[in-house]
């Protein structure tokens, strides 16, 4: 299968701000060198801990922000080609869920007028098709049809995401960032969101690069994971080899901090460190071997 996202050695600098007046600039390299793939219907888990560079390399797919160097392309667009004007037809193709339900949806407007807007833009729908549409798309995501005369703030947390999805989805995306998407919810609502995102990109074979700080939550999503640290890919692979035998000894830290409730498990992962460690004083070297498609970088 093709690739959908190809990125290419990407590099975001931003020049920073400066201490004193009369001081230089003082620039953050908030990703350094990138590479990344995502076939069409897959997910692309992007870990790692706060200010690894996650959400910089999201805002460069959205084309939010000018890339420093390096190269984006989504299925026919040469994303870092595009001048001051980005098409129509790439803001359609590529769309955004953000972290925060309660920010990212206008606190004013009715849910169904929010929905609207992208079907009128993209598709000059109006009247009864467009309510329609509109009422589809809240079915489409768990909710009723008839809540969109509501307003945001009548919503909760998770019911405010499942609009953020719909209204992501109302212009067809071919490739979806979510970036932190389930971090503001509960548990019990993040499982709900991410089995309706599970069951879209079944339907519909939307592309997800789905961006979280939280490794457990990745992995249940996604079919492959990268691991951002100081803005650079150290490992990239299958979901189940990242997590169940990380190459990476960052990847290794982010595994071990994630909490693990069942008791079988935790002596199973105390067996795990215990032979790591011992391979590795046998002379094994740090960075195992990668049977499949991975790529670890020290
Ligand atoms: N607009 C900006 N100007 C200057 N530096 C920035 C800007 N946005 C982000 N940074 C810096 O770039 C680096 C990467 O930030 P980014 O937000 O991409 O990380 P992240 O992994 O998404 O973190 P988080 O999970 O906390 O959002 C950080 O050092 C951050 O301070």
């Amino acid at each position: 299968m093709s690739d959908l996202l190809r990125v290419r050695g990407l590099t975001v600098r931003y020049p920073g701000r400066r201490p004193w007046p009369w001081s230089p600039h003082r620039p953050v390299d908030a990703v350094t060198g990138v590479d990344l793939d995502l076939e069409k219907g897959r997910t692309l888990g992007l870990v790692g801990e706060s200010g690894s560079g996650k959400s910089t390399l999201g805002r460069a797919v959205l084309r939010l922000l000018r890339p420093s160097g390096g190269t984006i392309r989504v299925g026919e667009f040469d994303v870092t080609g595009f001048g001051l004007r980005v098409p129509l037809e790439y803001r359609r193709a590529v769309q955004v869920v953000w972290q925060d339900p309660f920010g990212s949806l206008h606190p004013v407007r009715t849910v169904g007028s929010t929905l609207a807007e992208p079907l009128r833009i993209h598709f000059g729908l109006d009247g009864r098709e467009l309510r329609d549409r509109v009422g589809e798309l809240l079915e489409r995501v768990g909710l009723d049809a008839d809540m969109a005369d509501r307003r945001a703030h009548e919503f909760s947390g998770g019911q405010r995401q499942r609009v953020a999805i719909a209204r992501a989805l109302a212009v067809r995306p071919r490739l979806l960032i979510l970036d932190e998407p389930v971090s503001a919810l509960d548990v019990s609502t993040q499982s709900q969101v991410i089995a309706l995102l599970r069951e879209i990109q079944r339907d519909t074979g939307t592309a997800y690069l789905f961006i979280a700080h939280d490794l457990a939550v990745v992995r249940h999503v996604s079919h492959r994971i990268a691991v951002m640290r100081r803005g650079r890919v150290v490992e990239t692979g299958p979901s189940d080899r990242v997590c169940d035998e990380p190459a990476h000894p960052y990847t290794r830290a982010l595994i071990e901090a994630v909490p693990e409730p069942e008791p079988a498990r935790q002596r199973a992962r105390r067996a795990a460190r215990r032979t790591a460690r011992g391979t590795a004083t046998s002379g094994t070297p740090e960075t195992a071997d990668t049977p499949d498609t991975s790529d670890t970088e020290s």
